[in-house]
């Protein structure tokens, strides 16, 4: 028998049972399901994680839908355990959804959302702040400056990476990839190289416009190249940034081979997934390669970190806070609980998942859809036209 958890209850007499496993920044998803006729649970247990057998505790007997973290696993257990309980409807509050088994889901017809589009800039924006810190070795001097070991200036006194001019690496062009590539071309006046299964027009686009700019103020225009494989992306980068999602083609994509290639100095940049990367590997390269640089907000294993990575200098490493900024992590929630509102009120699927602007507008009220659903097809969901 599981063990009860600490709930938080909105709306008691609201006809529709969501549950949401952790409480979310503001307020305005509250309001909406509530709004909708909503009795909505949400649970205040003090642990981070939450397991299957807590879950299984919150779905209980009867529950719509449930909104939930890229920290738990959805798989077999607990669409059964929601399709049980009469319920058809799961969001992710994360556009990555590695942790659902969207199978297990379609299996029991249970519609899985995610958050598109809301943390495309915030993320992109954190990659670009860990590109800086390790190219400029901001922590490390700041860590010289608190430990009081600052005694006047230096010429050689934390010597790091100038970005104009040299060749920033995408792997992984999609929403944020190409919105950090364009943080870096434009801000850093970077060439680019990226690399993606897909062409992305767009990207190139915006460089080649950029490039016909710099050059009519007569400036050294940027360039732009579509890799054609990763390894050439690793070979010719000064820095790498990670934005593909995580799947068995991206399992540690990068390993001890593909460090290897990379340049002595290069910087490398994780905030896609931890196990994009095979970090004990990493941990090795970042060893005999002391000019070697990442920056890293998700690992392998999370909360955890390989050991002896702690103790690198030339390792910067925060908690998986990517997404952080306060619109995005309330738009988020807007988006995660609008999924499953969407699914239990019987209304369609929003026709493009990468256009949410629709849902986020606090003065309006939002349109009567889903605003990404992953497995629409596969469950043969309506789609809203593109004006609802
Ligand atoms: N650290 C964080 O807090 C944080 C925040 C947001 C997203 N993410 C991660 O970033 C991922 C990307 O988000 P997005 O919105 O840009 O998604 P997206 O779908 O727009 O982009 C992913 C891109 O990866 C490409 N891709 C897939 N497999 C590939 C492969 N084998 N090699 C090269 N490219 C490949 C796809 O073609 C696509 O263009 C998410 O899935 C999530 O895991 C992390
Ligand atoms: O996939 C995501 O959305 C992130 O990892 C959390 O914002």
């Amino acid at each position: 028998m599981a063990k009860p958890v600490s709930i938080e209850v909105w709306n008691p007499s609201g006809k529709y049972r969501v549950v949401s496993t952790k409480p979310m920044p503001g307020t305005r998803w509250i309001n909406l399901l509530i709004q909708q006729d909503c009795r909505l649970e949400i649970c205040t247990e003090k642990k981070t994680i939450l397991s299957v057998e807590d879950i299984i505790a919150l779905i209980g007997e009867k529950c719509d839908g449930v909104i939930g973290q890229l920290t738990e696993d959805w798989g077999e257990e607990l669409f059964s355990a929601l399709s049980r309980a009469g319920g058809k409807a799961f969001s992710n509050m994360a556009v990555g959804y590695n942790n659902v088994d969207v199978n297990a889901a379609n299996k029991y017809g249970v519609a899985v959302g995610n958050t598109p589009g809301v943390l495309t800039e915030t993320t992109a924006e954190l990659a670009a702040s860990l590109t800086l810190a390790a190219a400029r070795r901001i922590v490390e001097a700041d860590e010289f400056m608190r430990a009081g070991l600052y005694d006047g200036w230096l010429p050689h006194l934390f010597v790091g990476n100038l970005l104009k001019g040299q060749t920033v690496g995408v792997i992984g062009a999609g929403r944020i990839g190409s919105a950090y590539a364009r943080m870096m071309v434009e801000g850093f006046k970077m060439n680019l190289i990226y690399y993606d299964l897909y062409q992305s027009t767009r990207l190139e686009k915006f460089v080649t416009a950029y490039a016909a700019f710099l050059k009519a103020n007569g400036e050294t225009p940027v360039t732009w190249k579509r890799a054609s494989s990763m390894d050439e992306v690793l070979q010719e980068a000064d820095i790498i940034s990670l934005h593909p999602i995580l799947d068995k083609t991206t399992y540690h994509l990068v390993n001890k081979e593909r460090l290897a290639k990379m340049k002595k100095e290069a910087i490398l940049v994780n905030c896609s997934r931890g196990p994009v990367i095979d970090e004990a590997a990493l941990v090795e390269h970042l060893r005999q390669n002391p000019m070697f640089r990442v920056g890293l907000d998700v690992f392998e294993e999370e909360p955890y970190m390989k050991p002896g990575l702690a103790e690198l200098k030339n390792a910067i490493v925060v908690p998986h806070i990517a997404s952080a900024s306060k619109w995005t992590r309330e738009g988020m929630a807007t988006l995660a609980a609008l999924n499953v509102l969407g699914k239990i009120k019987g209304y369609p699927v929003w026709f493009d998942a990468n256009k949410v602007e629709p849902f986020l507008d606090e003065n309006a009220q939002p349109p009567a859809a889903s605003p990404s659903i992953v497995n629409a097809k596969a469950l043969g969901l309506p789609v809203s036209p593109s004006k609802l």
